[in-house]
């Protein structure tokens, strides 16, 4: 181990892994390229459906990142100190680097980026890599608030990468196709020459054959057995020449063959033909090839010659037959064609290239022609290399000729540069598919473009993939409508119409009425149809070209173009509110729901889409608090009253974690014994920069914004806390009282939060009492027998609160398996004013005891009151008059006292 030498050899090792990063990213040929289609395309859905306002395709060089495609942003390149992809680089990590808050992370925190133009806080980039696995790129999207992608989000931003990558491919494709083409031609051409040479060789042996005659004839007495012939020829010529006798020895040839053959004058002399070959096999071969000449005229073949040092070397051989002095000859020449199989086996191998290639290949002259496709484009075209040969590439688009993308090719072609589309092609068979399309012109070694090469890739799945995720970022999956997204993107483009033409824009906003009773008593099933619903009334009553959206949950907008002002709109709310509030079925049962609008209008109200959008909704909330099933304009008083109640509801949210709810105790007497029996808990909420708020005035609230259901629960817990304390400071045990609101009683584990405060506070279950109004209990009596089964399983008591105040009863109330009832204030207070009324509260009272319950009495104060009471056999009281609401400790000290009211 050395380990001082250990840094200076990981910097040599990270600055080569660099170096040839850099090379890899130069093999694409990607830097400052012009835009594409394609990357713009796959930049937007990266945003779209990452619900980022922005992202980006970077490439990291060496001193820069450069932006291939960007959506949302408009900076070309940066430096690369400034960079975060380059962090997601240098890590050459596969998996998607997500940074949820860049201020919260040191490296980034100080970064020109993040604490300016575009203010990045949020960061998540997945990196492209080549084949060789170098990560050259990043496709990134940024926000300007602290946020992270869910799980499906991250997988689409990968898979997006992926289909950069290929992208990136086809470009790599064509620049080692362009090589490869351009060696091709090259070879093509040395080929050419050789079988020009091969040509030549047969001139010049018919030349020879008549020499030969000449030779023979003038030269009487010239024997040619043993002679070099060249002094008779004397010619370039760079082959071999020779006279075969009909024995098949060498009778005659120039001084080339010894030169080639490395065999002297006399051992080439009365040498046989086939003996300047290798095998048995190929001496066969040859002297059939001899026997054929003598019998037919000529032969010609090509075979090795093999050297006296056992060298083999290609040749080609032609002979013919001739006579000489009347004896039979062959008079043969050969060329050494071992350049020519070398070019033929280059071109093989140039070939092979493009044959392997996993993507479509095609090669046009200039004018479009095909000259040649691999067989990947056979496989995704359906057309053969005959089919295709010498035609037009435009077949491939059939009469789809119009597509503004293949300008980009025809451009191209014109200025002889590199271009890209994406294009629609049609296969042999007719049927459509997408390709990405990136051609390139090939020079030759004289720089001239002899051909164009493109490289296609079917994008067709992808297409349609996209085109669905396109879809699920802009539409709602229940109700089909647009979303949001989409919402917004409209008005926007309304406002910028309306803005050019000088028309009016409207926005409505529109929430169903207490939509949240209808889940709760038929069921999320049952709400789904609702929505799905109003979803076909509203587009029903809007017209098609105008956009209606559903916002989220129960909340639908829409925007309106050419509406002719504000009487022509209230008209048509008046319509859109009487066709949703028409009864409709939902599997056996009839359904009512009604809503309420609220409306903003450009350009009176906002100039932009987030204004108009966020003052329809404050005129929807005044819409509700006038009642529901109605619609309201936005005006500035609207306003007011809707900035109070959300001012309230910003400070309710905090209530809880600001410790800024108490409980106070309004004691309960026994009417016979004098003595308290319970304590009926309140709540009390007294913000910590304010005084008091009324109950009335939060709890409504509370309600309504679901808060109730939190705040319920801690009051369980709080009464159950101070009364076991009561208990274990020795006091005599009493029950405590805990009012159940709606949504509490309709939420799901009310049963499990009164376990845990039980288990909590370590109290008898028995001295919990759970008051729950008649009216409660009655909106789905069936659902309410079982949820409070349930919950007297624990062993706690149960009050049916302000019985007598309307719902007739009588049918359900022994079937809750309640402990208690309590007469209805208003019934009290009429006692010794109205008659009826305080003839009612006896009915009550008698009704209870029928039921063999324990009736009290709340709202007492007056003694009359209390009298009568008493006289008709009430149970319990509480009231002004024997004693107010509480805080824990005078509660406590009360109990200590355990004093009897005068019940006289
Ligand atoms: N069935 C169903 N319910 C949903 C869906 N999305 C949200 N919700 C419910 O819609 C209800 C929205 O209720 P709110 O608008 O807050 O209250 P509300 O009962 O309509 O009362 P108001 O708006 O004050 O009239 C909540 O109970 C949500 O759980 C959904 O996709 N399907």
């Amino acid at each position: 181990m050395h380990p001082q030498v250990e840094p200076a050899e990981t910097a040599q090792t990270s600055e080569t892994a660099e170096r040839s990063r850099l090379d890899a990213l130069d093999k694409y040929r990607i830097l400052d390229s012009e835009p594409e289609a394609r990357f713009d395309d796959i930049c937007r859905l990266a945003a779209l459906v990452c619900a980022a306002p922005t992202a980006f395709i970077g490439f990291v060089a060496e001193h820069r990142e450069w932006f291939k495609a960007r959506s949302g942003w408009h900076i070309d390149e940066i430096n690369r100190t400034d960079s975060i992809c380059n962090d997601v680089i240098a890590s050459n990590d596969i998996a998607i680097t997500i940074i949820e808050d860049t201020l919260l992370d040191p490296r980034y925190c100080d970064k020109a980026l993040v604490i300016g133009t575009p203010f990045i806080r949020f960061y998540a980039g997945a990196p492209i890599r080549t084949r060789e696995a170098h990560a050259i790129g990043v496709l990134c999207v940024i926000d300007k608030v602290p946020r992270t992608l869910s799980a499906e989000q991250s997988a689409v931003l990968g898979m997006l990468a992926r289909q950069i990558e290929a992208l990136l491919e086809l470009r790599r494709n064509i620049v080692e196709l362009e090589a490869v083409i351009a060696e091709r031609d090259d070879v093509q051409g040395l080929l050419l020459q050789a079988h020009g040479d091969i040509e030549a060789t047969l001139a010049e042996l018919r030349r020879s054959v008549e020499a030969t005659y000449y030779l023979m004839h003038t030269k009487a007495n010239a024997t040619i057995d043993g002679i070099q012939l060249s002094q008779y020829f004397d010619t370039d010529f760079p082959g071999i020449f020779f006279i075969i006798n009909a024995q098949g020895c060498l009778a005659g040839w120039n001084k080339r063959v010894e030169e080639v053959t490395g065999y002297s004058h006399d051992e080439v002399q009365h040498r046989r033909a086939i003996d300047f070959f290798d095998t048995d096999e190929l001496k066969a071969v040859v002297q059939g090839k001899i026997e054929t000449a003598f019998e037919e005229g000529s032969a010609d073949f090509e075979a090795n010659l093999m050297t006296r040092s056992g060298v083999k070397i290609p040749y080609y051989l032609a002979s013919a037959r001739v006579e000489i002095e009347g004896q039979p000859y062959l008079s043969g020449m050969g060329i050494d064609i071992s350049a020519t199989y070398r070019s033929e086996e280059a071109f093989e191998l140039r070939n092979r290239a493009m044959q392997a290639c996993q993507n479509a290949v095609i090669i046009t002259d200039l004018n479009s022609r095909v000259e040649y496709v691999n067989p990947a484009f056979e496989t995704m075209t359906g057309y053969a290399n005959a089919d295709i040969l010498g035609r037009n590439c435009s077949v491939l688009q059939r009469d789809d000729t119009e597509q503004p993308e293949l300008d980009n090719l025809r451009q191209a072609v014109r200025a002889q540069t590199e271009g890209s589309a994406v294009l629609r092609n049609y296969r042999k068979n007719g049927e459509l598919f997408w390709n990405v399309v990136h051609i390139a012109p090939v020079r030759n070694h004289a720089g001239i473009v002899m051909h164009f090469v493109g490289v296609l890739n079917d994008v067709t799945e992808m297409k349609l993939y996209e085109g669905q995720l396109e879809h699920r970022a802009n539409f709602d999956a229940l109700t089909h409508l647009a979303n949001r997204n989409l919402l917004r993107d409209r008005l926007r483009q309304a406002i910028i119409h309306a803005q050019r033409h000088k028309k009016i824009v409207t926005v409505g906003f529109v929430d169903l009425d207490n939509f949240k009773l209808i889940n709760d008593r038929h069921g999320h099933h049952a709400g789904d149809e609702v929505l799905r619903t109003v979803a076909d009334r509203l587009k029903a009553c809007i017209r098609a070209q105008d956009t209606v959206a559903r916002y989220g949950g129960d909340e639908f907008a829409f925007v309106l173009t050419e509406q002719a002002g504000e009487d022509n709109v209230a008209f048509l709310m008046q319509r859109l509110l009487r066709a949703i509030a028409l009864p409709f079925m939902v599997g056996q049962q009839t359904m009512k729901v009604s809503c309420s609008i609220g409306i903003s209008l450009y350009p009176r109200d906002g100039l932009d889409s987030d204004t108009l959008l966020r003052l329809a909704d404050v005129a929807m909330y005044r819409a509700k608090e006038s009642g529901r099933n109605t619609f309201q304009f936005y005006t500035s008083q609207v306003n007011q009253k809707v900035l109070d109640r959300i001012t309230l509801e910003t400070r309710l949210r905090h209530a809880l974690e600001n410790n800024e709810f108490q409980v106070e105790y309004e004691p309960l007497f026994n009417l016979k014994s004098g003595l308290i029996v319970g304590a009926e808990s309140r709540l009390i909420w007294t913000p910590t920069d304010s005084k008091a708020v009324e109950p009335a005035e939060f709890l409504a609230l509370a309600e309504q914004t679901g808060l109730i259901v939190p705040i319920g629960e801690w009051m369980i817990h709080r009464a159950c806390l101070d009364n076991k304390a009561l208990q274990k400071n020795g006091l005599r045990p009493i029950r405590v009282g805990v009012k159940i609101f709606d949504s509490q009683f309709n939420s799901a584990g009310l049963r499990k939060v009164i376990d845990h405060a039980i288990t909590m506070s370590g109290m008898d279950a028995r001295y919990l009492e759970l008051d729950v109004t008649e009216t409660l209990l009655m909106q789905n009596p069936d659902a309410s027998i079982t949820l409070l089964a349930e919950l007297k399983e624990c062993g706690l008591q149960l009050t049916a609160d302000d019985v007598g105040k309307g719902y007739s009863s009588l049918a359900y109330l022994p079937r809750f398996g309640l402990d208690r009832l309590t007469i209805a204030a208003s019934l009290v207070n009429d006692i010794g004013g109205d008659p009826e009324q305080a003839r009612v509260a006896r009915s009550v009272i008698s009704l209870g005891h029928s039921l063999n319950l324990i009736v009290m009495a709340e709202g007492v104060r007056s003694a009359e009151q209390l009298a009568y009471l008493k006289a008709n056999d009430c149970d319990e009281i509480k009231g002004e008059l024997v004693g107010p609401a509480l805080p824990f400790d005078q509660l406590s000290i009360l109990l200590q006292q355990d004093q009897r009211v005068g019940m006289a």
